[in-house]
């Protein structure tokens, strides 16, 4: 107990003592407490008898100390332990008291549980700010910075003390931050809570920084700004990659070509991973390597990989390749994959290497894109999303590239041979033509025609044709010397281009290629015999561009085909005027054939039994109004080449139609008439509907008409050939086989079509009694057509000795100038009125001659 001399004082003491606000504790010398005032029983829960005499180290947890033991004089905090368990900070301030021989000590005791609380709450505070990353950046309501945390001084290279009191985005912005970003920012700042925006920022030192900004506003209660909170996020590199996805996006779509666009993304890539050494490589259609792009890399070291094959242990790009997933190589010197090359690698300081496929979106790996590092390690996080961003832009090129190179090939190269086409050939006789350092070299220009390719086409079927032509290619092809081109230019004409080559030169080549094509091509199962007319034009003398020096090259073909095949022509200009004039025909023609200028004569065909009518051929005649008359060999040909035949053939059936009506309602009795069709009207499956339509529209029996089919057509295996010959016929239309014997066909090959007629050609007829095996020959003809059921006429029969052997080898018709030339309608009539003898019998039908 305390003692005082003054009881009265002692008494205001203890009075003080026990209403102070803060709890007091008084121990003696031995730490017993001695004293324990109203606040103590407050903060504690004790009452004070509960602790009265005993020990002060029951106001405290377990092992945080005796509180006696505290520095007098000092202020300390310490824990205190409630009666009901809780926990409370204290803040003791210990006094030693001595007096009358005894010594106590006297602790004020203060609860400042709730501030060591929130002291923590600011330090964890404090460690969010300063252990992040992320940048922070807080304003004061007046804009101006008041704090910023260590990563913002780690990033940017300002220490608070430099920043305090400026402007954020006047400190942090520069040459190239986006004007309208800032603009937005000021705006928004202090008004909208929590908004992003990006921008360029700079370091202390001028670096460029992308950040990524998240702006909050704190207001105070009257709604006047407070602070404003700004979290920054570097996000320099993902925006490196963006730009790169961007600048190769616009670089594709300007077309720049694929190595540039490698090496771009290996260059930007480079600057974006430091320490990498990239490389792009493609894999070819055989499974090789080629290099695309590695431009840090020595070239020798790319070329050293150039052809590499892939496979399950080749580096680290072969092996990507092979296996279309990624492979690290972390150690060069050691790792199985590399033991073959790490030759190669080693000496150049390549550590290590890691390699992924680019894979197309059909799955395919395109080519592989590496990083080598100088040091042995793997790829980080930040490589593999550079990896993964750039695998992909690779692919996008290349898959363009592809894309782009599939359509030039299709625009510049003939689908079937895979030669250079017409378009292709223009560009490089131009490029040729305009090389300023090749003036006035001579080229030569050699234009090819295969002999007689479309009665393969017609005989043997578009697909063998096809397939002669590859064959005539490959073989062409052989003949070139490496500056020289060839090209298809469509059909079975080809172009050679020869750069520096005079006549001489030129008609060496020709020699050459007639050459190698005289020995049989294989196509199939079939061997066939070709060969090729040449008409050489050269440049510049025979044409000074393209048009002009393709143009005469093809007159000089003609010629070559007119002298008889197989052979080569130069141009010269009265060849020029032959193939102008081939133009001019055909425009003359299109327009007699839409001024209904073309006319059918009709050449009657006399039975050698009675001298009787048999029937008569339809002949197209042609009279220009300038020209005179023109030859159908001269104009068939030309109608069939531009197409027109099919509208001529479809002239001739109508106007035959309506002119054996006008006959039959003259009743004059003409037989049969025969009309000319060429083998492209039996292409079409509506022929039989519209010989059926036309028949049916002029009233004309179907067996008053007969077609003239050639060779060709016979020899067509065509499905829709042979299906339109057949439904022809069965309208009652009767065949005739045009020419027989001077093509292909084979007798054995007449049972193929319903033939009901037989023609001998008038080669054949023009022999007769002078040559014993024509004579036998056109024996045969007439055995073999008679014993098939056909009627056999025989054509162009000029003498009567010709005449008298048909009838001795019983040949039943017969037609020439001996008898009459091909007539108009009219003249015809006069004809048949001036040769009574001719007329037709009722029954003349029924005698035939039998063998
Ligand atoms: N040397 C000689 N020739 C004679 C004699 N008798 C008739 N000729 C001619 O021989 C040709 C017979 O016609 P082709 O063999 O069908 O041969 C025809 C035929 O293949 C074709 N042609 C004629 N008209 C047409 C037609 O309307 N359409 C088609 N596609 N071709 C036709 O043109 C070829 C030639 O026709 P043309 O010049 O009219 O020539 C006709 C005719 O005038 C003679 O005694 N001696």
């Amino acid at each position: 107990m305390i003692s005082c001399q003054d009881a009265g004082l002692q008494n205001i003491f203890l009075q003080a003592l026990e209403q102070a606000i803060d709890a007091a504790v008084i121990t003696d010398e031995t730490g017993t407490i001695i004293f324990f005032n109203a606040a103590a029983e407050r903060l504690w829960g004790y009452g004070r008898d509960e602790v009265l005499g005993r020990p002060i180290g029951c106001l405290v947890p377990k092992g945080d100390g005796n509180p006696a033991d505290l520095v007098v004089g000092a202020s300390r905090e310490l824990r205190i332990r409630r009666k009901d368990g809780a926990t409370r900070w204290g803040a003791v301030s210990l006094s030693r008291v001595a007096a009358h021989g005894r010594t106590i000590l006297l602790g004020f005791v203060r609860d400042v549980t709730e501030e060591v609380a929130r002291r923590e709450e600011l330090y964890l505070l404090s460690l969010v700010a300063n252990e992040t990353d992320r940048i922070v950046i807080v304003t004061g309501g007046d804009r101006r910075i008041v704090y910023v945390n260590r990563a913002f001084t780690e990033m940017f290279g300002y220490e608070l003390a430099e920043v305090r009191g400026r402007w954020p985005i006047e400190l942090l912005a520069g040459r190239r931050t986006d004007p309208k970003v800032l603009q937005h920012l000021r705006r928004r700042a202090g008004v909208e809570r929590g908004f992003h925006e990006e921008l360029i920022t700079y370091s202390k030192s001028g670096e460029e920084i992308w950040v990524s900004t998240t702006v909050n506003t704190v207001l105070n209660a009257d709604g006047t700004l407070k602070n404003i909170v700004a979290v920054l996020a570097d996000i320099t590199e993902n925006k490196q990659i963006e730009a790169l996805q961007r600048d190769v996006l616009e670089a594709l779509a300007k077309d720049m070509p694929l190595p540039e666009i490698a090496a771009m993304i290996c260059h930007r890539v480079e600057a974006i991973a430091a320490g990498v050494f990239c490389s792009i490589l493609l894999v070819d259609q055989d499974g090789r390597l080629r290099p695309l792009a590695a431009p840090s890399l020595p070239e020798q070291y790319s070329e050293a990989l150039n052809g590499l094959e892939i496979g399950p242990i080749t580096g680290s790009c072969g092996t990507a390749a092979y296996l279309g997933i990624p492979v690290v190589v972390e150690d060069i010197a050691t790792d199985p994959l590399w033991e073959a090359y790490k030759a190669l690698a080693l000496p150049l300081g390549l550590a290590a290497c890691w390699s992924s496929p680019i894979k197309l979106r059909d799955g395919r790996v395109a080519g592989t894109f590496a990083f080598y590092f100088r040091e042995k390690r793997g790829p980080s996080p930040w490589h593999e999303h550079v990896v993964n961003a750039c695998t992909h832009l690779c692919a996008l090129a290349i898959e363009r590239h592809e894309a782009k190179t599939h359509i030039a090939q299709l625009a510049y190269f003939d689908t079937l041979t895979g030669l250079p086409n017409r378009a292709r050939l223009h560009q490089l006789i131009d490029s040729l033509t305009h090389d300023p350092d090749a003036a006035n070299a001579p080229i030569a220009c050699l234009f090819l025609d295969i002999d007689h390719f479309k009665d393969v086409n017609d005989t043997l079927g578009h697909s063998t044709g096809d397939r002669l032509l590859i064959e005539v290619a490959q073989r062409l092809q052989n003949q070139l010397r490496p500056t020289d081109a060839v090209s298809r230019l469509g059909g079975d004409e080809f172009v050679f281009i020869l750069p520096d080559c005079d006549a001489d030169g030129a008609v060496a080549v020709a020699k050459r290629i007639i050459d190698a094509l005289s020995a049989p091509l294989r196509v199939g199962a079939l061997t066939l015999s070709v060969s090729v007319s040449i008409g050489i034009s050269l440049y510049p003398d025979n044409g000074g561009d393209k048009e002009t020096l393709l143009k005469h090259a093809d007159a000089a073909m003609y010629q070559a085909k007119g002298a008889g095949r197989g052979t080569y022509r130069f141009f010269s200009p009265e060849m020029n005027r032959f193939a102008q004039e081939r133009l001019i025909l055909s425009a003359a023609l299109r327009e007699a054939l839409a001024q209904d200028a073309l006319e059918l004569h009709y050449q009657p065909q006399l039975r050698t039994v009675d001298g009787k009518l048999h029937g008569v051929e339809a002949l197209l005649r042609w009279t220009h109004p300038t020209l005179g008359s023109i030859a159908p060999e001269r104009f068939i040909p030309l109608a069939e080449e531009s197409g027109l035949i099919e509208a001529i053939g479809e002239w001739c059936l109508r106007t035959t139609c309506r002119q054996i009506a006008a006959w039959r309602a003259a009743g004059i009795d003409i037989g049969t008439v025969s009309v000319n069709l060429s083998s492209q009207h039996f292409r079409k499956r509506d022929l039989p509907r519209l010989i059926a339509a036309l028949l049916d529209a002029h009233d004309v029996p179907p067996e008053m008409l007969t077609i003239e089919i050639t060779e060709s057509v016979m020899m067509d295996d065509r499905t829709a050939t042979i299906e339109t010959v057949r439904a022809v016929q069965a309208l009652g239309v009767g065949l005739s086989m045009d020419d027989f014997g001077t093509g292909y066909s084979s007798l054995s090959s007449l049972t193929r079509l319903p033939i009901s007629e037989l023609k001998i050609d008038r080669s054949f007829v023009q022999e007769l009694g002078q040559d014993e095996q024509a004579q036998a020959a056109t024996q045969a003809v007439i055995r073999i057509g008679q014993s098939l059921g056909m009627m056999v006429i025989a054509e162009g029969v000029e003498t009567e000795e010709q005449w008298h052997i048909l009838k001795a080898l019983r040949c039943q018709a017969a037609q020439g100038f001996l008898l009459s030339p091909a007539l108009p309608a009219p003249a015809l009539e006069a004809w048949l009125a001036d040769h009574p003898a001719t007329a037709r019998t009722a029954s003349h039908l029924d005698v035939a001659w039998s063998i």
